[in-house]
């Protein structure tokens, strides 16, 4: 039976061939080699930093397979430059029209608004994805573990790499982690959603914690309502976090990263203290 992931990536994979027909593979190249360096996602979220601050990712969200109509977001880019005043440390701009109503249009006008990282969350199946987010100024994909076999997962980040990009790479069980750790991912994400079900189990991140490669920057995904679920990813260890309802669906979302920033600090300084 086929999952809602599997659903989304047959678009993907679809909407995907149409774009290459329009803008060949090497055209792409040429574009992507002409932008200027992308920026370091991996710093910006703490790597090789001391712990202490709680990073967030701040996401461009219209709706969503899980809850239907979110936000109408008509200036992307206004909304992008609030997350960065706001302290966002990157900006995170879903591109899957179908499901989510995102568009590589909505990536460049936030890439000429901020001056922070952004990461391209499509979900990447091909090359071509990863070439296209780069010539697009995109510094970060999503690499998906349960979307990928090894062998794809493994080329997919060593393009990226290749490219002078860093990928958050996302898990959901103790083998994906293990499957990342392997392929070399810096940046490990666990989303607490499940992409087959769409249930939200926050309890995930705690029991993945402690699989984590050492050195990465870890992210806790999907579910943040409150300061409390984000110190509750602190507490188990995330450097950073990955929030998308609770920032589009509110009037403030400046003063919401504010106290996301607050409560991720204060928990991680809690978690330092105990040990
Ligand atoms: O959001 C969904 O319903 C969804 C369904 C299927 C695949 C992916 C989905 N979301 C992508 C994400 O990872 C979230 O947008 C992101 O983690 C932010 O989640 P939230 O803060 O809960 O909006």
């Amino acid at each position: 039976m086929s999952t809602v992931l599997d659903e989304i990536i047959a678009g993907v994979r679809e909407d995907l061939a149409a774009r290459e027909r329009l803008v060949p593979a090497a055209e792409v190249a040429r574009a992507a080699a002409a932008r200027p360096a992308a920026l370091d996602a991996w710093a910006a979220l703490g790597g090789g930093a001391p712990a202490g601050d709680l990073r967030v990712i701040a996401e461009v969200k219209r709706r969503s397979p899980s809850k239907g109509a979110l936000a109408d977001i008509a200036d992307p880019a206004a909304l992008a430059a609030q997350y960065e005043r706001g302290g966002a440390s990157v900006i995170s701009v879903l591109t899957e029209q179908r499901r989510f109503g995102g568009s590589i249009e909505d990536l460049d006008a936030v890439r000429a608004a901020v001056s922070i990282p952004v990461l391209r969350k499509d979900f990447t199946v091909e090359e071509y994805q990863i070439t296209e987010a780069r010539a697009h100024g995109a510094d970060l994909v999503l690499l998906i573990v349960a979307a990928l076999d090894d062998a794809r997962l493994a080329g997919l980040l060593a393009l990226t790499h290749e490219l002078g990009m860093n990928a958050l790479v996302e898990t959901h069980t103790e083998e994906e982690v293990d499957r990342a750790a392997a392929a070399g991912a810096r940046i490990v994400g666990v989303n607490v959603r499940n992409l087959k079900t769409l249930e939200i189990h926050r309890d995930v991140f705690g029991a993945l914690a402690g699989r984590m490669p050492e050195g990465a920057v870890i992210v806790g995904e999907s579910g943040v309502r409150g300061p409390d679920d984000v110190a509750h990813f602190a507490r188990h260890g995330a450097g950073a976090v990955l929030v998308g309802e609770a920032l589009v669906t509110d009037g403030d979302p400046r003063a919401r990263i504010e106290e996301f920033k607050s409560a991720g600090a204060a928990a991680i300084a809690e978690r330092l203290s105990a040990h």
